[in-house]
């Protein structure tokens, strides 16, 4: 917790003001005489806006500062899901090292907050959760990151996972995960009842990955909406790249909108580049919260992606098929307020009283910051400066 004097910024890109931080909270907003002692920034009219948030990662997976990994695999789902969870270990995929890579990377280019999925399965018990935990204690005074439980291989079709999720939800993961209760579990009633009866037994919200297109995707959604109403859940579920809604189906779509606005069901999306995804500006019309995310970056998955919230921006913003400046603006706040929203992220924001977590960023205006991938001069987290033109305190293991 710390103090400071920010001179000379343009929150969101406004008019040019200082920011002074006292215990690591905003303590006021206007024009200030540095105290003695008091540490100094001048941001030369950078504009600043609140730290990002990648409300959709996989910590525990990537290969970033490994060797470049060789990818000669068909792209089908259950076997990228299988070969990662027999491979992983051969490959040196070390949860630990490999996610304080990621989150340092995200850190540096002004993320505050993570919200990570980590894969707890039979083989690995929750090892690779004790990992990504190890890190997040070392980087507290850094970044906050939080865990899913995510049965990445299946719940139905791997018995024992169940228990699995009950330990690592008792042990403290934040949030349960879930994954294609048609498509990768060919049992939705089996798996959803299962997680919302843990989810409910150990108070915690869900956030489920939903690969599942089209007309099986739809369906899924239903069979979640029934059981958020029955076990009431409005407002504590959340679904992971819900590609369903990118079918081509205007009508079909809008209705299952209104339901996911109607049962505050929050939306996360990484712009896929190679399926059809959700559109971000249907869902703010629809007063929707969602996020956005990395999703697994250099991994056994895929060779793409950086941990960088404003390079995703990008992604996203290009996926959406956006150009106006209102448009890109709603993409930047898609990946800063709009994760905090669907993570419920308290003190969020630019005003005073606000958790002094935010980020420097070298450019016109947010719609120019988005395509520019803009420089990120300086970034604060709780009053304290953390990295450096993309550079953290904090060395890389
Ligand atoms: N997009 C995804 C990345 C990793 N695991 C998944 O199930 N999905």
């Amino acid at each position: 917790m710390h103090d400071l004097l920010l001179r000379n910024v343009r929150p969101m890109a406004g008019q040019s003001c200082d920011i002074l931080i006292r215990h690591g909270k905003i303590a006021g907003l206007g024009s200030y005489r540095p105290e003695d002692g008091m540490a100094v920034e001048d941001a030369n009219g950078a504009i600043v806006v609140p730290g990002l948030i990648d409300a959709h990662t996989h910590l525990d997976k990537t290969t970033w500062g490994m060797p470049w990994h060789v990818n000669d695999r068909p792209a089908i789902l259950r076997g990228r899901i299988d070969f990662e969870r027999e491979n992983r270990q051969e490959i040196g995929i070390n949860a630990h090292r490999q996610s304080m890579r990621h989150a340092i990377g995200l850190a540096a280019n002004g993320a505050s907050h993570i919200r990570s999925h980590v894969d707890i399965d039979t083989r690995h018990g929750l090892s690779l959760v004790e990992g990504v935990w190890k890190t997040r204690d070392a980087l507290k005074d850094i970044i906050d990151i939080e865990i899913v439980a995510f049965p990445q291989s299946g719940v139905m079709v791997m018995p024992g996972t169940v228990e699995l999720l009950d330990e690592a939800l008792a042990q403290g993961c934040e949030v349960l995960g879930g994954i294609d209760p048609c498509g990768i579990d060919r049992d939705p009633k089996g798996q959803l009842d299962i997680l919302f009866t843990l989810a409910v037994r150990h108070g915690v919200p869900i956030d489920i990955h939903l690969h599942e297109a089209a007309d099986l995707g739809a369906f899924t959604m239903e069979l979640i909406f029934e059981r958020i109403r029955a076990n009431g859940m409005e407002g504590k579920v959340a679904i992971s790249h819900a590609f369903a809604l990118g079918m081509n189906d205007y009508v079909r779509v809008g209705k299952l909108i209104e339901e996911i606005a109607r049962l505050d069901v929050a939306i996360l999306t990484t712009g896929a580049p190679s399926v059809n995804v959700p559109s971000i500006m249907r869902l703010k019309e629809a007063e929707v919260r969602v996020g956005g995310g990395c999703d697994g970056i250099r991994d056994t998955w895929g060779p793409w992606g950086q941990p960088d919230m404003l390079d995703r921006a990008k992604v996203i913003g290009m996926k959406n098929g956006l150009r106006t400046d209102q448009e890109l603006a709603h993409v930047l706040h898609v990946v800063s307020k709009g994760g905090a929203d669907v993570m419920r992220i308290d003190g969020y924001g630019l005003d005073v009283g606000c958790n002094a977590d935010f980020t420097l960023l070298t450019g016109e205006t947010l719609a120019h910051a988005v395509v520019d991938t803009a420089p990120r001069p300086l970034v604060v987290k709780n009053g304290r400066v953390i990295a450096r033109q993309g550079k953290a305190i904090v060395e890389m293991p």
